[in-house]
């Protein structure tokens, strides 16, 4: 593992770094910010999952979560949204392709074996920060933003137990019910079985639970109606019996002036359930 860059922050570490992904085949780089914290103690850690086109700069540079991460003494990683460079496929939308991985593991040429992002996000970089970094990996929390809001979705519900606490930023909460969708059935074809894997919304019919969930959504968000559709995930949670704090904030859009401004509340969730 190779230190891109390490700067000081609210009394932290914000570092960048890169490695050579065994599950993508390719150098993959992630962004890690650790609070100050006492010699030998580790702490809890908080996975932050980015939407499309993003890299793991996107919540790094404009996510303002430092001040709040060293507040409550959370760890939080922020891995890239794909695999990328030279003899990995792409397409010409911003939906699809490098910067649109979806976290899932493609089955389907020509996104296969590059675009592996389950894989990723759910066993090899926990590993590698697990062994790097001082995280306690009994107190993880895992949240996202739009595509990494489906993403944390997904991975907390199809891990029961490894995560204490889950919340997203205008999640896609049912990909197979909207256009977005079309990335799934190009990494994981037709196979109706795994695209229902991939979809929150599916995996709560299916009988996946959570604990409880805060989700947050702007109500002048552009991609609402169409795209996201918060209100099948709150009918979903309704009917499974998860506590879903659903908040419409007034007036946010889709960007990170929307994620930045609730940033702190969320950490605040996670901490709330991270305590050891
Ligand atoms: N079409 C634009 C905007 C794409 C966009 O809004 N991406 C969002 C996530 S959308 C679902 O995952 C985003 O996080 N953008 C990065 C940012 O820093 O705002 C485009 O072509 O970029």
């Amino acid at each position: 593992m190779e230190t891109v860059s390490l700067s000081r922050a609210h009394g932290g570490a914000q570092g960048v770094y890169r490695h050579d992904s065994r599950v993508t085949g390719t150098p993959m780089t992630f962004s890690v910010f650790v609070p100050a914290h006492e010699e030998g103690e580790r702490l809890p850690v908080l996975w932050f999952l980015s939407g499309l086109t993003c890299t793991h700069a996107n919540v790094t540079d404009k996510g303002e979560y430092r001040a709040a991460c060293a507040r409550e003494k959370v760890i939080l990683v922020a891995p890239d949204t794909s695999p990328r460079g030279e003899g990995v496929a792409d397409a010409d939308a911003w939906d699809m392709g490098q910067g649109a991985g979806f976290y899932v593991d493609a089955t389907q040429a020509p996104w296969a074996p590059h675009f592996a992002m389950w894989s990723y996000v759910t066993q090899e970089l926990p590993a590698l920060v697990a062994e790097h970094f001082p995280v306690d990996m009994e107190r993880q929390g895992i949240t996202g933003h739009s595509m990494g809001g489906h993403g944390a979705l997904t991975v907390a519900l199809r891990h029961p137990g490894r995560y204490r606490s889950v919340s997203a930023f205008a999640p896609i909460v049912a990909p197979t019910q909207v256009p977005w969708g079309k990335a799934l059935d190009a990494y994981l074809g037709d196979d109706r079985t795994a695209q229902r894997r991939h979809d929150a919304v599916a995996l709560i019919g299916d009988g996946a639970r959570l604990p409880d969930l805060l989700v947050d959504q702007g109500d002048a968000d552009p991609f609402l109606a169409e795209q996201l559709r918060p209100a099948l995930l709150e009918a979903a949670c309704r009917d499974a019996g998860i506590a879903l704090t659903l908040r419409m904030q007034p007036g946010y859009d889709h960007g990170y002036t929307f994620v930045s401004t609730f940033m702190a509340d969320h950490l605040a969730w996670h901490a709330a359930r991270l305590r050891g």
